[in-house]
This record gives C-alpha cells, structure tokens and sequence, in this order.
C-alpha cells in the first residue's frame, strides 16, 4: 500500500493560520506487512536518528492501528521523502494525514477525505497545511467546533510557484513564541482585508491583485528578524516579476507564485543572488493525500 501527500505553503502573507495551497513536492511511504518492524528512510531527513527511533509517522499510525484492528502485526513502513524538516513546507501535516490515511487503508477501510481532515485536526490545531495537504489547491479554513470548516479552490496550470529553502531550519513551535501577544487594531484590520482580498483573487483568478493582496503586518517581520537575508529574498522575488512572495508558514522558506512563463526567469534570478539557499520551481497540486491499494 502507497500514500502520497504534498507539501503545503501556509499563511500565503496576510491569511495567519487559515490560508494555505498545495505544490507538487511530497512524501511517499509504502507499508507492507512484515515478520519484524523495520524502517527505511531516503530522502529529507533520512539521516537524522529522531525519524528512525521516534517517528511522528509511526506514533500516529500505531494510535489509529490499534484502535482499528485488533490483530497484531508488524509492518515494513518504507518513505521516500521530499518535503524538508522546518522549512515552512508542511513538513508535519503531512507526516500525520500519511499516518492516519495509511492506518485505515491498510485495515481496508475507506476513509472520508472530511473525516481525514478532522482527524489530523487533533495533532494540528491550525488548519491551513493539513486543509491542502488532504484536499490539494488553494484552501482557506478555519475552525468551529472542533471540525474544519473550508473552501478549496484548483490553481491554474498557468501558475508556479518559485521556492527557496534556506539551509537553516525555523520551528514552528519556537516560531510562534517570537509573535506579539497582542496587535493594534490597524494591524487586525490591515490583516482581515487583506486576507479577505488575497482569498477574492484566489476565487476570481484575478492574479494582478496578489501582489497588493498579500501584504502582511501579523507573523513575517516578527519571524523574518530571525533570518534578515529573507528580506532581500523576498524583494529580489517581486523585483524579477513574481506576483507575490510570502514566508512560508512559520519559515524559514520564502515562497512566491507568478506566472508559468516568467518561472524560468525569476527561479535563475533567486539561484544567482541567492547560490547558498535551494531554489527550485514547482506545479501546484490540486489532488491532495493519495492513496494506492
Ligand atoms: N518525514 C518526517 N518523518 C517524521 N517526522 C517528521 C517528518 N517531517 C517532519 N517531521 C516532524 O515534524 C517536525 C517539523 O514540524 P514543524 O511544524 O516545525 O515544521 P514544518 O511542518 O516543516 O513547517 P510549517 O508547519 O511551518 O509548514 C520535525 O521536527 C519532526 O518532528
Ligand atoms: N499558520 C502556521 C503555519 C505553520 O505551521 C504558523 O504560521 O505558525
């Protein structure tokens, strides 16, 4: 059995814990049932003895498997990973939607994409990387009574996005600490039209208005301070024409959408300036968490 998620680009500037788009980078695992346990990694973080000793993956199936099945038996749990650790590309959404879909696939029992997405809810209480990791596109969620309530919308062939991956990792646990506990009510305002007209642009594909759009006062000067060189990033981005760069989730990637015809151009631009980082271009995903029997 094979399951495939996307990586996933929160915020998306203005829209702080709500906003959120899938891309076509993704972490596989293929499970089959096995005499012993064992884990094979490649990929992002295949070096790191946390993910072969104490993997979330694994915790979080073992949770949903033992509920579901009464048999014991052991697996062989094989992941290809492309989605890097705490870089802003929602790295851990998609280690617990693969989790809870690979439990119940592998008990053969279908799982609702709805009933998926409220159950990752409770390893993750911000739905905007879990929302497009399970549903693919542009999503904007939030959260009332405990279900994530969402509209999701396809993104256009003619888009990509333009990603660079700092070689720093950032949190996003710490990430949030270095948020002001409170905001002005000019800064709460900016945020909710912003927000509101980035979501509009989305729906209406009118891509010209991303740029004003997705301007921001909540989360990315806070968090940027930590990486100043991400400025530069940013400005290079908007100055080589792309329709709008924002902090990926809480960071540290920056990651900006434009037009498929200038992607070429702008991803050179980045990698001249910025040699040290990883910049790369990629498709949208509009299909979300994949399951193969
Ligand atoms: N492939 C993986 N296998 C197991 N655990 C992972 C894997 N990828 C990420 N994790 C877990 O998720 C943590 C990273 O989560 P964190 O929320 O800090 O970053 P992120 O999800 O990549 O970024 P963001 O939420 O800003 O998009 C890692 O420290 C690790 O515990
Ligand atoms: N909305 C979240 C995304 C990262 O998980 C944040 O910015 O902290």
């Amino acid at each position: 059995m094979k399951v495939s998620v996307p990586a996933t680009s929160a915020n998306l500037g203005p829209g702080f814990d709500s906003l959120g788009i899938a891309i076509t980078m993704k972490n596989q695992v293929i499970i089959r049932p096995s005499k012993f346990h064992s884990v094979s990694l490649k990929g992002e973080g295949a070096n790191n003895p946390v993910l072969k000793d104490n993997n979330m993956f694994i915790s979080i199936f073992n949770d949903f498997y033992h509920n579901l099945s009464h048999k014991k038996r052991h697996f062989r749990f094989e992941f290809f990973n492309e989605i890097p650790l705490s870089r802003g590309l929602g790295s851990s959404s998609a280690v617990i939607v693969s989790a809870i879909a690979s439990a119940y696939a592998i008990e053969g029992i279908k799982l609702d994409k709805n009933k998926l997405l409220n159950l990752a809810l409770a390893y993750e209480n911000h739905p905007d990387n879990i929302t497009p990791a399970v549903m693919g596109g542009f999503n904007v969620a939030t959260v009332q009574d405990n279900e994530v309530r969402y509209i999701n919308k396809s993104i256009p062939k003619a888009l990509k996005a333009v990603i660079v991956v700092p070689n720093r990792p950032i949190s996003t646990q710490l990430s949030r600490k270095t948020l002001p506990f409170k905001y002005s009510k000019d800064d709460v305002i900016f945020n909710i039209s912003h927000s509101s007209l980035l979501t509009a642009a989305f729906m209406s594909e009118d891509w010209k208005m991303l740029r004003t759009a997705s301007l921001d006062k909540v989360h990315q000067k806070y968090r940027m301070k930590q990486m100043p060189e991400l400025f530069d990033v940013q400005k290079s981005a908007l100055r080589s024409g792309a329709l709008m760069s924002t902090l990926s989730g809480s960071g540290s990637t920056l990651f900006s959408i434009c037009f498929a015809d200038d992607a070429k151009r702008i991803e050179k631009a980045l990698r001249n300036r910025f040699s040290h980082f990883k910049v790369f271009t990629s498709d949208f995903d509009n299909t979300g968490v994949k399951i193969d029997l």
